[in-house]
């Protein structure tokens, strides 16, 4: 099988929402290659947190007694609940058998944002947090059957884009796809980004370390690359009230330009101009911010709304694919 599935951006692209159908209710989902969870709001979801969300009725599934569930996201969002076997359809393809987790409680973040409904996971099945065993996600539970072991995300800003699965749609990309191998060791499509430049600079140095993550809407890179980039934006300055850098939204940003697989791509400046941080829209915050604490850098929505990414199963060492839009 395959199929194509509509990625739906919330106000600023903050994250993409999928719709899904889990049992017999279409649900909005966020696409996230940074987790391995499929959690769904439900009927067990408490009304005060769940108001204004579509939900799952675990009624039509099978409860998979004993198991449960709890996640914590790198923002300090999470949620937890109970276990259940039913049927998922992502554009056409379908998981007739699919763990779904249903949400007993939530946080804020997720109480607040009604247009999401859940999240499902694209990441590694080892990270599923699913006790006492670990769950598939999604891909893993339709990989054999899709045409080719692949799922793509073409995601675009302030427009609706795209995640395909089990094929390459070669009208969504320019020039070549280039590939870096991933290592899955910390269940992550994790890879090495090579050299990276500021507006009209050259390429070099070394971003390192990084995942390639839907979930996330910013770009978060090494400190010496991030001071980099808004030494070049004249009104840019670190504000630890807001947790990041910000600028006039007046101003021009400019390109970050990063090598991948030997290809360079290039965000362009005004794609990482993210948002105001209040309603004067006066002050923005950039998309790019520093990956201070995490471990590695996060390539999220500013990066991917860029580019044509394959997340590829095809050979036995997994691969990313980054071709130009
Ligand atoms: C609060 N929400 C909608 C989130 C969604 C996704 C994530 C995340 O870190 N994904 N990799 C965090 C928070």
């Amino acid at each position: 099988q395959s199929g194509e599935v509509a990625a739906n951006p919330e106000q600023y692209d903050e994250s993409y929402l999928c719709p899904v159908q889990v049992g017999q209710t279409t649900l909005n989902l966020d696409f996230d290659t940074g987790s391995a969870d499929l959690w769904v709001f439900s009927t067990l979801t408490p009304k005060s947190e769940s108001t204004g969300h579509s939900l799952y009725n675990p009624s039509t599934g099978t409860k998979k007694s004993g198991y449960t569930w709890d996640i914590s996201y790198g923002d300090g969002s999470g949620a937890s609940g109970t276990v259940y076997a039913d049927k998922v359809v992502v554009g056409g393809v379908t998981a007739t058998s699919q763990a779904v987790e249903a949400a007993t409680s939530v946080s804020s973040q997720f109480e607040q944002d009604t247009d999401n409904d859940g999240l499902l996971g694209l990441a590694f099945s080892s990270i599923n947090t699913v006790e006492p065993q670990a769950q598939k996600t999604f891909f893993d539970s339709v990989k054999g059957s899709l045409a080719k072991p692949l799922f793509t995300a073409d995601l675009k800003k302030g427009a609706a884009g795209t995640y395909d699965f089990g094929y390459i749609d070669s009208s969504k990309y320019t020039g070549s796809i280039s590939y870096v191998n991933v290592n899955t060791a910390n269940g992550f499509w994790e890879f090495t980004a090579s050299g990276y430049a500021v507006g009209s600079g050259s390429v070099s140095g070394s971003v390192g370390d990084a995942i390639a993550d839907t979930g996330t809407t910013l770009m978060y890179l090494p400190t010496t690359v991030v001071q980099a980039y808004y030494n070049k934006v004249d009104s840019a300055d670190y504000d630890s009230n807001q947790g990041g850098y910000t600028y006039d939204c007046s101003e021009n940003l400019p390109n970050f330009l990063i090598s991948l697989g030997g290809k360079t791509f290039t965000v362009s400046g005004t794609d990482i101009n993210f948002a105001p941080v209040d309603s004067s829209g006066e002050t923005c915050f950039g998309g790019i911010q520093e990956n201070t604490g995490i471990g590695m850098s996060i390539l999220g929505d500013i990066f991917l709304k860029s580019v044509f990414v394959v997340f590829d199963q095809t050979q036995s060492t997994p691969r990313l694919g980054f071709a130009a839009q």
